[in-house]
């Protein structure tokens, strides 16, 4: 089921192929059904989300049930334990911990004649974070994309997630939702509610931003709504990719792939090895890992179409072949891991060392878990206070600055056939203003 490949050429095509799962013919009929269901939550609003909800996850609400309301907010702290509790605030801590170190900050830079330039970064007005709960429930999710917009500061943090049996919702997913300091909870999870942030319905307010992993749905409306909102990135079915020696222990790789296949039928899993003895016990650690797994058949699905195992000469063309790759997450499980991360160019978050399981960054290390996937680690970085940010430009000039560059500027006004922007700068240096 785990196929094992020695021959570079075909790795390369099946790397390929898995890393293009979510752009594949099976997936594109789905941009279709997608663009359908945002024209109707366009047109229709809550309407729409009704249906939709009772069609995709089988449960019939009404307008009033969208929002989640206090009291059920309060009930949630009554339903999960002690260490849970304990142990989404921790993860609370060290996230919001990491994502205060690095937030942009403004500046600006005097220069010569008075000509002062720089940037000035604000946040966004409001936020919509997606949480996935369709297979499975993701308060760490939560905190990974509110806890960001918070530190950003923006003022409004709306979050959306499908609802379950009953139209409840996780109690840990509303218990992260507190501590992290969403402002506002809707039932609605899949395309419609991306819809719904992105234009806005009778019920759920239209954002600035929409941020949040979620399954090729959500992933492909994303993409189909950026440009009227912003987006993090397209991240999309969960991925890993391992990088190991001879010093890695079968039985945590094999964990490891299945840490990362369990998430989705879509999602991959791959290891890149320099041991082809290795190679053949991880592929029966699988298998022996699998055969009382809670979650088999979608996880057995993920390992049998975007599961690979790939044995190489040198780490040096293991870390190529990841390049090109460019996973979500990727593992070093090597001897040197410092050193071979000098060759990694592409990646979502890097994992060092043996005792670095990608479950820890998952949780509560600090950086976050929302990263771009299906290749999209080539241009995209992870999910960061950032996302939640824009900056505008800052530029001030003397009297005296203007006149110095007055005749470029009319120049380049003459050059584009816009007298009207020379003008605008040879009036003020003709005439400057009176001094106040
Ligand atoms: N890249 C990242 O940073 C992360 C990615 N993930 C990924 O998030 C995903 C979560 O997926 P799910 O559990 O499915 O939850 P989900 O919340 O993303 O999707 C469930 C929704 O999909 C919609 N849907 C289901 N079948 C549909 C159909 N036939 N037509 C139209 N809509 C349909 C439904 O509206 C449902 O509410 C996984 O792929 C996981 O790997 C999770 C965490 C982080
Ligand atoms: N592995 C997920 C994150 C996750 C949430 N919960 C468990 N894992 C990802 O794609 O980033
Ligand atoms: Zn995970």
């Amino acid at each position: 089921m785990l196929r094992i490949i020695t021959e570079l050429a075909e790795a390369r095509s099946e790397l390929r192929r898995i890393c293009d799962r979510t752009h594949d013919e099976q997936v594109t009929h789905k941009e279709a059904t997608v663009r359908q269901i945002l024209q109707t939550v366009k047109r229709q609003g809550d309407r729409a989300l009704l249906a939709y909800t009772e069609e995709f996850d089988k449960q019939i609400l009404t307008a009033e049930q969208l929002r989640v309301t206090g009291s059920e907010l309060d009930a949630a702290y009554q339903q999960v334990s002690k260490e849970l509790l304990s142990a989404i605030q921790l993860a609370s801590r060290q996230i919001e911990e990491f994502h205060r170190l690095r937030v942009p900050k403004s500046w600006v830079q005097f220069g010569d004649r008075d000509v002062v330039l720089g940037k000035r970064y604000t946040p966004v007005d409001r936020a919509g974070l997606y949480v996935p709960g369709g297979r499975a429930a993701y308060p760490s999710t939560v905190l990974m994309n509110a806890i960001p917009a918070k530190v950003a500061g923006v003022e409004r943090i709306v979050m959306v997630t499908p609802p379950g049996p009953g139209g409840a919702l996780n109690p840990a997913v509303l218990v992260a939702a507190q501590e992290a300091g969403v402002t506002e909870i809707y039932r609605v999870g899949g395309a419609q509610a991306i819809a719904a942030l992105a234009y806005g319905t009778e019920t759920i307010p239209k954002v600035d931003v929409i941020t949040g992993p979620g399954n090729v749905y959500v992933m492909l409306a994303k993409g189909q709504v950026y440009g009227t909102v912003g987006i993090d990135s397209l991240a999309g079915p969960s991925e890993v990719l391992v990088i190991a020696d001879r010093t890695a222990d079968p039985t945590h790789l094999a964990a490891d792939l299945l840490a990362q296949a369990e998430h989705d039928p879509m999602a991959a899993a791959i290891l890149i090895t320099t041991d082809g003895d290795l190679a053949g016990k991880v592929v029966n650690e699988v298998k022996d890992q699998l055969a009382d797994h809670p979650r088999r058949i979608d996880t057995e699905k993920a390992i049998a179409h975007f599961g690979l195992v790939i044995v190489v000469e040198t780490l040096e063309l293991a870390a190529e072949l990841s390049n090109e790759f460019a996973p979500e997450h990727l593992e070093l499980e090597v001897a040197e891991p410092w050193d071979l991360l000098e060759r990694i160019k592409h990646a979502g978050a890097i994992f060092l060392g043996h005792s670095t399981p990608e479950a820890v960054g998952d949780y509560l290390a600090g950086p976050n878990h929302t990263l771009p996937t299906s290749g999209a680690a080539r241009y995209a970085s992870p999910l960061s206070t950032e996302t939640f940010m824009k900056h505008s430009s800052i530029i001030s000039y003397s009297a005296g600055a203007l006149s110095s560059v007055s005749s470029a500027v009319q120049a380049l006004a003459e050059a584009e056939g816009l007298p009207s922007h020379g003008y605008s700068v040879k009036v003020r240096t003709d005439r400057p203003s009176p001094e106040r």
